[in-house]
């Protein structure tokens, strides 16, 4: 019986070893999905979600339907058994539906979804020419914490990197940082911070100062504020700001006065998908966010990312939201496949 799948251990070595160029093709192949999700949305259709009779665990059924990218993504999540969501990434060939190959999808999920939201980053990294020292904060300290700041870093290679880790009651294993490959070879260029949630000096100190903010939380009380955003006296011109972790309603990373800004200066907010961002960000819900002020990752060679200006500093401020979608597994899955010969 040929049984083999490949495991988280593995995802994560691979992309420990991985040296920047590899993520930059990984970036490329996520925006040409995303591309093909906004041009053709009904490639992604409803997912199944339900309860085993039980009731005591969640199954979530996400399938891709494509001419590139076909598969399906499976998560459970049982509240009593301390793992969190777990599950599968199937990755089929779309002719013939043969299996190209199974993955486990924790890592895979963190990657996919930190590439994703340096997409938008990526495409304003001209604005940081001048800046020698980039500052990123980041709230939460778990798994897509830790992939965001390496994806980051390794977009701002040749530059000194700040981080800021913003937890809640744990801080972030240092030491995982040692075992990637291409961070260990600027490692003197990298340089690291924690600050607890509750400390809001800090914390709004923090969010003063950074060029990049990445949201990896699912807090129903914001923790970012425009008002620190807004400060007058921060050295940053321009910030950019993506959002993860909050996934339902009632969930908010950022307060309402930020997206207002958004929604009166009439620029749009990034998104992964209209459709799912205004069914789940509880931040966008809670301003009546509509279609028209979002913009999809998928439509950005179309129309170059937007940023608002806060008149109290003149600093300029981009927004991405990403709740994440099945086509993104399947694509950073495939890949993965692809460049380990593993199908
Ligand atoms: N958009 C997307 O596509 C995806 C989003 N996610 C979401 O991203 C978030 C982070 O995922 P991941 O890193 O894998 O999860 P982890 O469980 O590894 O980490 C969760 C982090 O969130 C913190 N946290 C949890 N609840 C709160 C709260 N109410 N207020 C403040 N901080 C809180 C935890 O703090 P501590 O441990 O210190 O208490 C921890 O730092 C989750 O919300 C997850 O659902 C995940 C996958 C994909």
């Amino acid at each position: 019986m040929n049984c083999k799948i490949v495991e988280d251990s593995e995802v994560k070595e691979f992309f420990s070893d991985a040296q920047a160029w590899i993520f930059l093709l990984f970036l490329d192949e996520l925006t040409v999905a995303l591309q093909r999700y906004s041009d053709n949305p009904s490639i992604i259709p409803a997912r199944i979600v339900g309860n085993i009779p039980s009731g005591s665990t969640l199954h979530m059924y996400m399938p891709v339907i494509d001419d590139v990218y076909s598969g399906v993504k499976t998560l459970g999540y049982n509240p009593s058994s301390g793992l969190g969501f777990v599950g599968s990434i199937n990755v089929t060939d779309p002719e013939s539906g043969v299996l190209y190959g199974t993955l486990q999808a924790k890592q895979i999920t963190a990657i996919r979804t930190a590439l994703a939201s340096c997409i938008g980053l990526y495409s304003q990294l001209d604005r940081f020419d001048n800046t020698d020292v980039i500052n990123c904060t980041v709230f939460g300290s778990g798994l897509q914490a830790f992939w965001h700041i390496v994806c980051c870093a390794t977009l701002f290679g040749g530059k000194r990197f700040n981080v800021t880790i913003v937890y809640r009651t744990r801080e972030m294993d240092l030491r995982q940082f040692d075992t990637i490959m291409f961070l260990k070879e600027s490692v003197r260029k990298l340089t690291f911070n924690q600050v607890k949630l509750s400390d809001s000096v800090l914390t709004s100190r923090a969010v003063v100062n950074s060029h990049v903010i990445f949201g990896c939380i699912p807090s129903e009380t914001p923790s970012l504020r425009y008002s620190d955003l807004a400060q007058i006296g921060t050295k940053v011109s321009h910030t950019y700001i993506s959002l993860i972790g909050s996934y339902k309603p009632f969930m908010h990373e950022c307060d309402q006065a930020l997206i207002e800004k958004f929604q009166r200066q009439k620029i749009r907010i990034l998104v992964d998908s209209k459709e799912h961002c205004l069914l789940e960000a509880g931040e966008l819900i809670a301003s009546d966010v509509q279609e028209y002020q979002l913009q999809e990752i998928g439509h950005l060679s179309q129309q170059p990312l937007q940023a608002i200006k806060c008149n109290e500093n003149n600093r300029t401020i981009s927004l991405c939201k990403i709740v994440g979608l099945s086509i993104m597994d399947i694509c950073v899955a495939k890949k993965l496949l692809t460049l380990s010969n593993r199908h």
